[in-house]
């Protein structure tokens, strides 16, 4: 199966509600669309979103990787070469792990069609089912309880709560989380970023005292602070999950022997796509350390892609694959089928997506 022809296209998807975190703001899902076509007609479908403010790659860098760097250097290769052509997506150019992962995904897609097995089969096909949280942004604390409220209703149980820079706000905020939706709905908190070590201790231990009951805290520090997360890690109730400040296996290594956090979040934008994310999904789990699956804001093909990898891998005990149920409206055809908190992987050969509606080309 060889590579013929690569396309490049864009999609935009608007939220139903617009996502706020302590790092920014979205509106709607703006991603980048990749197509890998073959001689035998197979095609492969991958997706990168722009998130600047989490990973620096714009929507320029992701689009400019792909067309300087990484379709010249897949175009007429032999999917079947699949190990040699893993590691050129890798090495093609430095950084740019989302670009990589969008090349990754549709190189795996193709692997599974060529050898007509699903892609989570492939990886280990640990299970066919996964259930999601459902992300609540951060606005005031009645607006975050309503929307919290809403979160029930459509059915999720584990609710993922972002906070902010304001101490007492985020105490307040979920304190009216949790009076919201009582004691039996599992909450985990996500700060992007926003706190000071030493504050974060005091925020996540004056939560925990007033009985909020909180499963995690995500990436409460910068992303660079490994020293930061790991006296939260040693000094909270609070288990922490290492978020932005794990891209790459290498960055998962350096948590991992400093036992700097008591979880992994990986995500295919930060790591370059699922050959990387299995080296971090084995190092976790060789010091027993469990994973997170997650995604940015992303429409269906990409987390689709997270999803094969969450279904063949038990490391993965949390699920944070809710892009698809944020936005108002699903373009992808085929995949995994979405039904709120439930999802269950295609069982089609690869990873079952069969195109994109309203597809712009960029070519
Ligand atoms: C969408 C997902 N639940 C999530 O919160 N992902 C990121 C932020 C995504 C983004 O800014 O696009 C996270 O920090 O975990
Ligand atoms: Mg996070």
């Amino acid at each position: 199966m060889k590579i013929t022809a690569i396309r490049l296209g864009a999609i935009s998807v608007p939220l139903r509600v617009p996502f706020k975190t302590a790092l920014r703001t979205v509106k709607s899902v703006e991603d980048i669309i990749l197509e890998v076509h073959t001689d035998t007609g197979a095609v492969g479908y991958g997706e990168a979103p722009p998130t600047g403010a989490v990973t620096g790659h714009t929507t320029g860098a992701i689009i400019g990787a792909l067309k300087e760097h990484i379709i010249p250097n897949l175009l007429g290769r032999d999917v079947d070469d699949f190990e040699d052509v893993m590691q050129l997506i890798q090495s093609c150019v430095v950084g740019n792990s989302s670009a990589k992962a969008a090349a990754d995904m549709a190189l795996w897609d193709l692997y599974g069609q060529l050898y007509r097995v699903p892609v989570y089969k492939l990886l280990g096909g640990a299970r066919n089912r996964i259930v999601t949280d459902i992300t609540i942004s951060v606005n005031a604390p009645e607006e975050m309880a309503r929307d919290a409220v809403h979160a029930i209703e459509r059915g999720y149980d584990c609710l993922k709560i972002k906070v902010g820079a304001n101490p007492t706000l985020d105490v307040e905020r979920l304190r009216a989380v949790r009076q919201a939706v009582g004691d039996e709905i599992c909450l985990r908190i996500d700060a992007n970023q926003a706190w000071q070590p030493k504050q974060a201790v005091r925020i996540l231990n004056q939560m925990q005292e007033q009985g909020l009951k909180l499963e995690f805290v995500e990436q409460p520090v910068k992303a660079y602070d490994l020293e930061g997360l790991k006296y939260v890690t040693d000094h909270s109730y609070v288990p922490v999950l290492a978020d932005e400040s794990v891209f790459s296996p290498r960055d998962a290594m350096k948590v991992l022997e400093q036992r700097a956090a008591d979880l992994i979040n990986i995500k295919l934008m930060k790591c370059g796509g699922i050959y990387n994310a299995l080296k971090i999904a084995s190092a976790a789990e060789i010091y027993g350390v469990e994973c997170m699956i997650g995604c940015m804001l992303e429409a269906k093909i990409s987390v689709n892609a997270a999803v094969e990898l969450a279904c063949a891998k038990q490391i993965f005990t949390r699920i944070d694959l809710d892009g698809p149920v944020l936005c108002s409206e699903d373009p992808i055809l085929g995949g995994a089928l979405f039904e709120e908190k439930q999802i269950t992987v295609s069982d089609e050969a690869g990873m079952g997506i069969r195109g994109v509606e309203g597809l712009r080309y960029l070519d």
